[in-house]
């Protein structure tokens, strides 16, 4: 398939949204996420010309990293690919990386830090702009807030034109009821308005362009509702295992970790109504709408899982009770799926399944929209595969892009039918991209555009759906393992959709 949107236009158009003058403040700054992800994504946006010219970016942890830390990101940025080390850009870019040490629960760091921002300004002409991102753990979140709001830190100055945004991290809550007091003890300190609260889902590319899909064509949107859709499948697939996030994953499994943010946030982008504008109260106001219309999940819609060892890519991997730091009895799950009903004028009927797991066949991330047959098969002569489902997929990750099932005659003297997929991908029509989900959200949130985060009242929606599933969850005691590695997970999940005669789609 061909473009008419060249790669420079679609620069072009980016390139009239330029930050003011800010310090971009890491807390978290020699943790993974840090070095992988964010500093990549900062320069990713130097790159483009998508910084303000008046900008530094402050990393802060508890170990003295002062003399480490530049090079240390810039290593990082390296191996991010897309770059090269005589790249011109990068040595001004590092000029302005900095490092801080403090404990987080030390009052004397945060008044030093606020001095040390209030320095930074003076040198780098950020005009008190402040845009702290928390990439730490979730422990940290309401009392590194906390303390920015007891150091003056957390508002502008009275009287001021200055602006202080706060990034959160995920996973915000592990149910409803801690979801609701993080809320609570962020909303004491910070307005919503000043919150930003991540799914990096929503920075990619391909999730955004559902709506685009959707909303910005006249062609899809009669056809996307009850009257036209039989089924929707939304799988979030990985073939890694837990990566040594033992502690962690013993904590959260498949349905925290995935399933009731990143899968639900794509859900709410496939089944939302159309939004007034393309501005975060509206966009939101739709999701939320979504959310709060799906009818209560019973647990037998639900399957768990949990990988047994197996071989993924030919290899043979362990089993998650064997992996380090977790519970050679683990209940934890590492597979989540649910069937959800959203019971609106659009969707009534129409059963969303959902699945979110590790240690899978494959690293896939797709939407699969499954239509309705027609109302006559014409072509009973035709043979296998002549009544075959029209079934659009897109692709969130990898080989990102669109794709249209349908039936076609197959040449020759005979009406035999067969299927055939129309195919849009987004490296053959823009070429590949180094977008990471990060650099749209980091540059929104340094533009104060909360369209593409997450709302406290989204947050505690989903969190309400599912925290009476963990609970059951919790009162049983699961048979596990229960699929292998490198398999699709268990045969509970395939019976699911088999009990009203439907299948997942293969991927
Ligand atoms: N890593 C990833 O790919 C993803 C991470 N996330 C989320 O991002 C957040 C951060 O993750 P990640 O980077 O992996 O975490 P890490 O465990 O790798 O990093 C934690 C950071 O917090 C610092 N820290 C911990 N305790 C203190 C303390 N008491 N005082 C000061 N600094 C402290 C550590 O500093 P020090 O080195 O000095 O101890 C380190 O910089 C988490 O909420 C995670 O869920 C979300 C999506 C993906
Ligand atoms: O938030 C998380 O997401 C990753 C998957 O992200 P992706 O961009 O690689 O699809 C997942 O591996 C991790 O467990 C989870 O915490």
């Amino acid at each position: 398939m061909s473009t008419t949107s060249t790669p420079a236009a679609v620069t072009q158009a980016a390139n009239e949204r330029i930050p003011e003058p800010c310090v971009v403040v890491i807390f978290g700054a020699s943790g993974d996420l840090t070095k992988r992800k964010l500093l990549p994504a900062l320069y990713h946006l130097e790159q483009s010309g998508l910084l303000p010219k008046d900008f530094t970016v402050v990393g802060v942890a508890r170990r003295d990293l002062s003399a480490t830390f530049a090079p240390d990101m810039k290593d990082g940025i390296l191996k991010g690919g897309g770059v090269e080390a005589e790249d011109p850009k990068l040595a001004p870019f590092m000029d302005r990386v900095k490092y801080f040490a403090t404990n987080f629960d030390d009052d004397a760091g945060f008044e030093a830090l606020k001095a040390y921002l209030a320095d930074l300004d003076g040198q780098f002409g950020t005009k008190g702009n402040r845009l702290f991102y928390l990439a730490v753990a979730p422990e940290f979140f309401a009392d590194i807030i906390a303390r920015l709001g007891k150091h003056g830190m957390a508002k502008p100055e009275k009287g001021a034109s200055n602006w202080v945004r706060v990034i959160i991290e995920k996973p915000f809550g592990t149910d409803l009821a801690s979801a609701r007091k993080l809320n609570d003890d962020v909303n004491a300190v910070l307005s919503e308005k000043q919150i930003f609260r991540i799914d990096h889902y929503l920075g990619k590319e391909t999730v955004q362009n559902i709506l685009v899909f959707r909303f910005g064509n006249g062609i899809f949107e009669p056809v996307w509702n009850r009257n036209f859709i039989d089924h929707v499948e939304i799988t979030a697939a990985e073939s890694i295992g837990i990566e040594g996030r033992g502690p962690f994953y013993e904590q959260a499994g498949a349905l925290r970790d995935v399933l009731q943010n990143h899968v639900m946030e794509v859900l709410s982008f496939v089944a939302m109504e159309p939004p007034d504008s393309f501005e975060a109260a509206a966009v939101r106001t739709e999701k939320l709408k979504v959310w709060r219309a799906i009818e209560p999940i019973p647990v037998e819609d639900t399957v768990r899982g949990q990988y047994g060892p197996g071989k993924v890519d030919g290899k043979d991997v362990i089993g998650y009770r064997q992996e380090d730091r977790v519970d050679p009895e683990s209940q934890r799950e590492t597979f989540a799926a649910a069937k959800l009903q959203i019971e609106n004028w659009r969707w009534a009927g129409v059963p969303f399944y959902i699945r979110a797991a590790k240690r899978l066949e494959k690293r896939v991330t797709e939407v699969t929209i499954v239509f309705k047959q027609p109302p006559l098969h014409l072509f009973k002569s035709g043979g296998k595969g002549s009544i075959e489902p029209n079934v659009i997929s897109m692709r969130i990750q990898p080989d990102e892009g669109i794709s249209l099932q349908f039936g076609t005659k197959v040449p020759g003297p005979t009406t035999n039918v067969a299927q055939v997929n129309m195919n849009f991908s987004y490296a053959e029509a823009f070429g590949k991209s180094s977008a990471n989900g990060y650099e749209r959200l980091l540059l929104d949130a340094m533009l104060g555009d909360a369209t593409l985060f997450a709302h406290r009242d989204g947050v505690e929606a989903t969190w309400a759906l599912f925290t009476p599933i963990l609970e059951a969850w919790a009162a049983t005691k699961p048979d596990f393992p229960n699929y292998d590695a490198g398999s699709w997970g268990p045969q509970e999940s395939c019976d699911l959709l088999a009990k009203s005669g439907r299948s997942w789609g293969k991927l």
